[in-house]
């Protein structure tokens, strides 16, 4: 089932939590919505559930216009942050709520229930957990039977809202390569939310970047990472350093400092030019700007090199990989900084 928002709004008060969305979602994606507190992306994901009527534009399901239909109608499959179990009924009358909780009409008989049941519990690693009650699972068990309450209707699409936010880190890796190994499994088409970049980078075919309401930029994770379409989503994004300078047909000249930098296509004026810390290199100087070793911190798998750049305001960080027999420059050596990779933004 593949999914189209088209010029979806939502407005509380003055604030716009949605400002004409347009999205499509193919049949089988598995999507992260990803942005920081108060991006929109649950506003998003509840709109889509019918949980939240937009005020203004439309959410089709296939060809079917959706955007008056409940949750029920959508026949969506939702996951939320807390374990939302209900703490009386076992693991695998958790799973078959759904199924039981249909009309007569559109009831499977008890056998093929428990067929089902059977089936999820398979799907999600827990053959042995039916007849526990979730006080007597982990937290990550327990969404896990969560997820697997969700799909037990066949539902048309599964929306997560920050499934792994409760858990511990380790947890939260773990069950999020768990959830790509059983996306890949089902081809469920499925939309997630998460602040997490790295959750949404590891898991997800297709990102889309959040900002005030507005999408910021949609694309594959490799995409997002080297290709971000605005200093917001490469500050968002991983780490960056920049350097302040100006456009001028189409070369960015820092201040003060020898050579200049492709910036094809961004307007003259003021402007910014973003790189990821690897993708600096540090020389001796004259090669390159001129800059200084202010500190130098040492982590398992690389060395943080932090530079005050000449003319620049903030402090500047290149990162080097720990490779044996690496020369490591030292606090207080005059170097030439070099980026190697990098975009220039308007400011
Ligand atoms: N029930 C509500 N009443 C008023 N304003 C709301 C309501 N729900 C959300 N908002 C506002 O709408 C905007 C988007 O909120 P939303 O919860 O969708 O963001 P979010 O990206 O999911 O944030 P978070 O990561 O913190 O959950 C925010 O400015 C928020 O304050």
């Amino acid at each position: 089932m593949d999914l189209r928002i088209e010029g979806v709004g939502k407005r509380y008060g003055s604030t716009a939590a949605l400002d004409h969305v347009d999205l499509h979602i193919g049949s089988g994606e598995l999507v992260a919505l990803l942005g920081p507190s108060g991006s929109g992306k649950t506003t998003l994901l509840r709109v889509i559930a019918g949980l939240l009527p937009a005020d203004a534009g439309r959410v089709l399901f296939g060809d079917t216009d959706a955007t008056r239909l409940s949750l029920r109608e959508r026949n969506v499959g939702f996951v939320f942050q807390q374990y939302a179990l209900f703490r009386h009924m076992t693991v695998a009358e958790n799973i078959a709520f759904g199924l039981r909780s249909r009309p007569r009409s559109r009831r499977p008989d008890r056998a093929t229930i428990r067929r089902r049941v059977d089936e999820l519990l398979a799907l999600i690693q827990l053959p042995e957990h039916g007849d526990r009650y979730p006080e007597q699972l982990s937290g990550g068990q327990k969404q896990r039977v969560a997820l697997a309450r969700a799909l037990a209707i066949d539902p048309t699409v599964l929306l997560l809202d920050e499934p792994f936010g409760a858990l511990d880190a380790k947890v939260r890796v773990e069950l999020r390569r768990w959830l790509r190994r059983l996306h890949d499994q089902t081809g469920q088409t499925t939309v997630f939310v998460t602040h997490d970049q790295d959750e949404a980078l590891e898991l997800a075919d297709r990102v889309v970047v959040l900002r005030d309401g507005r999408i910021e930029q949609v694309g594959t994770p490799r995409e997002i990472y080297d290709a971000p379409a605005s200093a917001y989503v490469f500050d968002f994004i991983g780490r960056a350093s920049v350097l302040e300078g100006t456009v001028a047909g189409g070369r960015f000249s820092p201040p003060g400092q020898p050579g200049d930098f492709d910036a094809t296509g961004v307007a003259d004026g003021p402007a910014r030019l973003y790189l990821r810390p690897h993708d600096a290199a540090i020389g001796a100087p004259g090669e390159g700007l001129d800059a200084t070793v202010s500190a130098v911190h040492t982590r398992a798998e690389r060395i943080v090199v932090e530079l005050a750049v000449a003319g620049q305001p903030g402090a500047f960080e290149a990162d080097l990989v720990a490779t044996p027999g690496i020369i490591v420059p030292s606090s207080g050596a005059a170097v030439g900084l070099r980026p190697l990779r990098y975009r220039v933004f308007s400011t």
